[in-house]
């Protein structure tokens, strides 16, 4: 008996595989149907050709199954042939992991930025204001073992009348510092006519939070051929952003750096809110790198140390921070910015004096 048993139940699971069999070639032809119809602009759904189809097979039904189970049987698999025209219909988002399963790796110079590899530090006055500040600045970031240094020449200023940064000049500033103490320059680009000066200057192109839904600028840096750094809007949705990043990757930049550095809330302890579920999910949801900016997020210094922990654990490739000679009389973001006793702190506080020269599951275990 319970031999016979176990014959029958190899004969099932031997019909299982050829039904499984025709069921996948019947799904084939079902999309190729759909792609067709996406292709006339059709809809999927027929019910008059799902009536035929009922009615075809209920006719030719000898049982055991009654008409109503046949039936029921053949809806699920129109349905399931549905879901699947309609999924592939759907746009193939180059940001997305759907598409790309391998994380995107970032090389500037000699750092890598990405994947397993060591989380980076960005590091590096908020504006550049003058060739000592730049350089004081530049060469202390560099003693520290930072690679990747950032200043800001065109700011984007709450007030007009506030220091709009010194343009050109400043570009050229950074530049010249950088050159003197081997670290890669990152400055934000405001205004896609900038585009050659920032070409001649800047390792990295920063788009900033303001100017994350700028697409013009979004395009002409899409095309241009230097990576860039996308921060979130200030309030904008994680789709949004990821549908910035959409933009420069549509145009042809791989090379793109997505930066998280908080955002808008009710909550006024905190200049802005890290959202560190955004850090988490950028890094499933695509492929990209991710920063956090620590600065910007809780725009309070004594928040430093405890916002790049969360941001590295939550995955982040890396922080950025403000670093500036003399914060005090700084002329932007005077509140937030490091000195370089303060800089030195953090780097002991965060253990980021090891990590800038470890790989990630060396500092972290995964
Ligand atoms: O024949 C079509 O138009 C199909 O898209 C295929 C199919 C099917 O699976 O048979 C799928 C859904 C439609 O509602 C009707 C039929």
């Amino acid at each position: 008996m319970q031999e016979t048993i176990q014959n029958l139940r190899a004969r099932i699971d031997a019909l299982n595989l050829q039904l499984l069999a025709l069921l996948s070639e019947r799904a084939a032809v079902a999309e190729e149907i759909g792609r067709l119809q996406t292709a006339l602009g059709m809809p999927h759904y027929d019910p008059v050709r799902e009536a035929q189809m009922l009615e075809a097979l209920t006719a030719a039904n000898r049982g055991p199954f009654s008409d109503e189970t046949v039936k029921g049987l053949f809806k699920a698999i129109f349905q399931a042939s549905m879901q699947l025209e309609q999924e592939s219909d759907k746009v193939k988002y180059l940001t997305s992991r759907q598409t790309r399963r391998e994380d995107t790796v970032v090389k500037l110079g000699d750092v890598v930025l990405g994947s397993h590899h060591a989380p980076v530090l960005v590091a590096g006055p908020c504006s550049i204001e003058s060739h000592e500040q730049v350089e004081a600045a530049a060469a202390f970031v560099a003693s520290r073992g930072v690679k990747l240094f950032r200043g800001g020449a065109f700011k984007p200023r709450t007030d007009p009348y506030s220091f709009q940064g010194l343009g050109e000049q400043g570009l050229r500033l950074g530049r010249e510092a950088c050159d003197r103490h081997g670290l890669l320059f990152i400055s934000e680009i405001m205004d896609a006519c900038d585009l050659p000066l920032f070409l001649e200057y800047a390792d990295v192109l920063q788009i900033g939070a303001r100017n994350m839904q700028n697409f013009t600028l979004l395009r002409a840096v899409g095309r241009a051929n230097k990576p860039v750094l996308l921060k979130r809007g200030l309030s904008a949705t994680i789709e949004e952003w990821l549908m910035a990043a959409e933009y420069l990757l549509s145009e042809g930049n791989t090379n793109v750096i997505l930066c998280e550095r908080g955002i808008r809330t009710f909550e006024r302890y905190t200049r802005n809110t890290l959202d560190v579920s955004a850090v988490a999910l950028a890094k499933q949801e695509t492929h990209l790198p991710v920063l956090v900016d620590v600065t910007h997020s809780g725009g309070r210094r004594d928040l430093l140390v405890p916002l790049t922990k969360a941001g590295l654990a939550v995955g982040a490739d890396g922080i950025m921070v403000e670093v500036h000679p003399n914060p005090a009389v700084a002329l932007s973001d005077n509140k937030q910015q490091m000195d370089f006793d303060a800089f030195d702190r953090y780097l002991e506080e965060t253990g980021y004096h090891k990590k800038l020269s470890q790989k990630r599951h060396e500092v972290y275990g995964f």
